[in-house]
């Protein structure tokens, strides 16, 4: 199993519980879906995921990375892991980036840091690659630009290039089509199955369960605890708790 997370419980210094007993696993070929509202504790579980969570939380349970605990695991073996195995598409695209580093830049040192024997030329051809399977063609000027200067959807599809150009085994995507137009999305997920299709694991992190149709399975998430499980078919089909009906009615309603 590559992801296998277990008894997952993230409790705020404070006492608040934000997240409790969530158990899921992910191997390799397989698209999970976890979808919930607003507030219901997916950008706490990614962050848990990763590795990201500050010392003002406090983690029980097991992040298990092809059998080895990520929460017990060295500094020196998480750096290994996270960013070349293990990737996250962060929810916030415009805070991702260093503002005062051109693009290119950036996802050349993304990609060095794991691979600090590759060649200039290869390391070049890679982030040119990378980008284009990404839909984006206008590369001289994307490489060239500090973060600032390119639009909320590009910035979301340049970082979506930079968790995928270490050819990671498990990536981890939280809202990652949310500031990217309905044609490009369509694209982006027809890329993201493809992936997995190529034995990439994806996590998929939503609110929205019209964009989670993709996946294999999905859990709903409220209030800190999953809800229901089950494959795409049966929660858009036969949903049993009342909150999966109404993020589908809800999903009904916007279509209207
Ligand atoms: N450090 C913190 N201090 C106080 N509350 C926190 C902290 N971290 C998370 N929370 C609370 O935990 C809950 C879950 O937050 P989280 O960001 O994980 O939700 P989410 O499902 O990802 O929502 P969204 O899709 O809006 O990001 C929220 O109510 C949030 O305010």
């Amino acid at each position: 199993m590559f992801l296998d997370v277990r008894d997952l419980t993230i409790t705020l210094k404070t006492g608040e519980e934000i997240a409790k007993d969530i158990s899921f696993s992910i191997d390799g070929g397989e698209m999970l879906s976890i979808v919930g509202s607003s507030g219901a504790g997916k950008t706490t579980v990614c962050k848990a995921v990763m590795g990201l969570l500050s010392s003002n939380y406090s983690i029980s349970g097991e992040v298990l990375y092809r059998g080895e605990n990520l929460l017990h695991c060295s500094k020196k073996r998480l750096q290994a892991i996270y960013g070349k195995e293990i990737c996250y598409i962060m929810q916030n695209p415009m805070t991702a980036f260093n503002p005062s580093l051109r693009i290119g830049r950036q996802l050349e040192k993304t990609c060095y840091l794991h691979n600090p024997q590759i060649s200039r030329q290869e390391l070049q051809l890679l982030v040119s690659n990378t980008l284009q399977q990404l839909g984006l063609d206008d590369l001289k000027r994307i490489l060239k630009s500090y973060p600032d200067a390119l639009s909320g959807g590009m910035l979301q599809r340049i970082m979506i290039a930079a968790a995928l150009i270490n050819q990671p085994t498990i990536l981890v995507a939280d809202e990652a089509t949310t500031a990217i137009d309905a044609c490009n999305r369509i694209e982006l997920m027809q890329l993201l199955r493809q992936l997995c299709s190529g034995g990439m694991a994806i996590l998929f992190v939503t609110h929205d369960l019209r964009a989670a149709s993709m996946a294999d399975r999905i859990l709903i998430m409220n209030d800190g605890q999953l809800v229901e499980a089950g494959t795409t078919e049966q929660i858009f089909n036969e949903p049993k708790e009342e909150y999966t009906k109404y993020l589908l009615s809800a999903c009904t309603l916007e279509r209207r």
